[in-house]
């Protein structure tokens, strides 16, 4: 009777996003095992057969550390961005472009749906420039070079919206060129959120590991359910947020901005995690609304 009543709990919500286009980001924390991801691919093809448009975005920066570490470059971060030097950038895509949207896609096979993966590069999704970064030592700004690492300079989502409305779900790789043909390895979440935006995407999802944003990193009871557009800048000034969480909190603000209404951060690791989140009252992580 309790599953009844959830599958019922669910038809109002189901009916609401019918035709919603919903970008969905997979981080690399998120993929904890890869029967967690082919149930993350299933979660997925749900939202496709009940009517929503899913468009997946993903990550993979634990994996792109392993392959570092075993050609023994050690891997550094300056803000939750990785430091990309020219070895580094030939592992990113092969990891990203190579590896993983390769393995999304065969479990959408192997589960009966038509899935594209294709990356910033394609069908010029994603222009990207360098990224500048300054960073503060003591009282003077000093600007930091991270090597191949890109932002993005526009986003172009025909090729998207092509696939979409032939009934594809496009799965996008993290890495973009700009108009010169260089190659840039860009944060998944920002990536993510730009092309939400771009998309005009009802709902931006993305999944992690961790329950959403905390109000103190170290307590898991502090877990924020939901807040506005400006509570989270607030956060983010204030520094109250770290390492891979600021480029979520930077891309779900893109998107707010451009458009998409809610973002959600929920964890990746915890089973049927997008469908707890979207079909029922309470939902299970942190949303965020304009
Ligand atoms: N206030 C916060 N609330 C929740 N997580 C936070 C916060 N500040 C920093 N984090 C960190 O952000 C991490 C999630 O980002 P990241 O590791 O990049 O995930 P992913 O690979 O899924 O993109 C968490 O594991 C956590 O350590
Ligand atoms: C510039 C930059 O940092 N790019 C990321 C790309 C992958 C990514 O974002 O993966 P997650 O979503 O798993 O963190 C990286 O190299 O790790």
């Amino acid at each position: 009777m309790e599953k009844v009543s959830t599958l019922l709990e669910a038809l109002p919500y189901i009916k609401e996003f019918h035709g919603q286009t919903m970008v969905i980001k997979i981080g690399g924390h998120a993929m904890v095992s890869d029967e967690m991801l082919e149930q993350t691919v299933r979660d997925i093809m749900l939202l496709y057969f009940v009517g929503i448009k899913p468009v997946v975005v993903h990550g993979g920066g634990p994996e792109i550390s392993e392959k570092m570490e075993k050609f023994g470059i050690k891997p550094k971060f300056i803000d939750g961005l990785r430091i990309t030097d020219e070895d580094t950038i030939e592992i990113v895509e092969m990891v990203l472009d190579g590896k993983i949207n390769s393995k999304i896609i065969s479990y959408f096979i192997k589960n009966g749906a038509k899935a594209v993966g294709i990356s910033g590069k394609d069908g010029l999704l994603v222009i990207a420039r360098k990224k500048k970064v300054k960073k503060r030592i003591g009282e003077s700004e000093v600007e930091v070079d991270l090597g191949y690492v890109g932002e993005t300079e526009y986003v172009n989502p025909r090729i998207l919206e092509i696939l979409i409305d032939n009934g594809y779900i496009p799965v996008i790789s993290p890495v973009a060129a700009d108009l010169n043909g260089n190659i840039y390895n860009m944060n998944a979440d920002i990536v993510a959120g730009d092309v939400a935006g771009a998309l005009r995407a009802k709902k931006m999802i993305m999944l992690t590991d961790v329950n959403g944003i905390y109000r103190d990193v170290n307590d898991e009871s502090s877990l924020i359910s939901k807040m506005s557009a400006e509570e989270l800048e607030n956060l983010l000034k204030a520094g109250m947020l770290s390492g891979g969480m600021i480029p979520k909190a930077e891309a779900a603000l893109n998107a707010l901005k451009n458009g998409v209404e809610k973002v959600h951060i929920i964890n990746g690791s915890i089973e049927h995690s997008i469908l707890l989140e979207l079909f029922t009252k309470e939902g299970i992580g942190t949303m965020v609304h304009r």
